[in-house]
């Protein structure tokens, strides 16, 4: 008998036993109803929301040859990756970690973030120039049409979140150190990253002796949790929402690995992979279609979905905030670089901004 089937007390057992029969025949009846009911109520549950690995449908219709086409690419994609490319070194890399860790913080609501992107177009884009609150809710709708689990509907409305760091002056130097592909820095440029080793020619660390050599500054199975990932808005959501929120750790992959193409996507730096990471990359391979072939899908109406996701924010932001980076010059007031503020209308409540230690 399983344990919540056991009478809690004699007294209790003794009670049930003074009832008349009739009643015991109409309780065991009322028991078999429930019990018909129950396989019933089970199966339409498993029909709703689908597991985390079951094949993602939204996509199938999709002319996937139409995504990535980095040669054929606009001017400010190829732009961009030039810069990237440069600029991103271990130097760098140690600089922006330290100035995150450093930083004044502010709390916002996880919407009001979503928000603050309706301005932000991403310049490493080829797929969209549509702003990335729409982006995010692209992604996250395609989630909830293939059934897929809640956690994850609200990983694709959050996963690009970290774009915000380019509003904050004196952690973001340009889009360069937000978005893009991302690719480990302190070992060898593989050729699998967009444009190749060559275009990497510019960067400090190209030829160095440890950094552009093999495995460079790691060993193999050390585990990419110990691997320096370029600096961007993966790599900074993943520590903002890491211990404020209760996602799962597959969550937590796709936000901080879905920008790591050349190793998702392209098979890149499995060297220096440990057990989790080999999971891990399961999840991430997972999320990537929503994230990149929803790019085509059509227009979210933003306020019609924003009650949904509000609930679904809620349920997984216990604190129903996200402390995110503040500026570390101004403490006080979260500061937008007016230049890079195409249409900055926020007519909702400003986030509140405090201090931490
Ligand atoms: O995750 C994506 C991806 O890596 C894209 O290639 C890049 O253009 C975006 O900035 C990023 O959000
Ligand atoms: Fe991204």
């Amino acid at each position: 008998m399983a344990p919540g089937a056991t009478f809690p007390t004699a007294a209790a057992a003794g009670e049930f036993t003074k009832r008349d029969g009739k009643a015991l025949e109409t309780l065991s009846d009322n028991i078999d109803a429930v019990n018909i009911l129950k396989p019933l109520t089970t199966t339409t549950t498993t029909t709703t929301e689908k597991g985390l690995y079951d094949e993602s449908v939204f996509d199938k219709t999709k002319d996937k040859s139409q995504f990535r086409q980095y040669e054929t690419a606009c001017a400010r994609v190829k732009s961009f990756y030039k810069e990237q490319h440069t600029k991103q070194t271990v130097a760098y890399n140690l600089l922006a970690r330290n100035k995150f860790r450093s930083s004044t913080r502010a709390r916002m609501s996880v919407w009001q973030a979503i928000e603050r992107l309706n301005t932000l177009i991403d310049d490493s884009d080829p797929d969209t120039s549509l702003s990335q609150i729409e982006h995010l809710l692209q992604s996250a709708e395609a989630i909830r049409r293939d059934g897929k689990p809640r956690w994850m509907q609200l990983t694709g409305l959050i996963h690009d979140l970290g774009k915000l760091l380019y509003f904050f002056d004196g952690i973001a130097e340009g889009q360069w150190d937000v978005v893009g592909d991302t690719f480990p820095v302190g070992c060898a440029f593989d050729d699998r990253i967009i444009y190749g080793r060559e275009s990497f020619v510019s960067n400090p660390d190209y030829g160095h002796e440890v950094y552009d050599r093999g495995l460079g500054i790691y060993f193999p199975g050390i585990g990419l949790d110990n691997v320096m990932l370029s600096w961007g808005h993966d790599e900074y959501l993943y520590h903002v929402v890491k211990g404020q929120s209760t996602l799962p750790d597959e969550a937590l992959a796709m936000i901080r690995y879905h920008s790591f193409y050349p190793w998702h996507n392209a098979g890149a730096y499995e060297e220096l992979m440990n057990e989790k990471d080999k999971e891990m990359l399961r999840a991430v391979r997972a999320f990537n279609p929503y994230d990149l072939y929803s790019k085509s899908d059509e227009l979210p109406k933003v306020e019609e979905l924003r009650p949904y996701y509000e609930e679904l924010i809620d349920e997984f932001f216990p604190e129903r905030y996200m402390m995110v980076v503040s500026s570390e010059k101004e403490s006080i007031n979260m500061k937008f670089k007016s230049s890079k503020v195409k249409t900055w209308v926020s007519s909702r409540s400003e986030p509140v901004n405090e201090n931490q230690e």
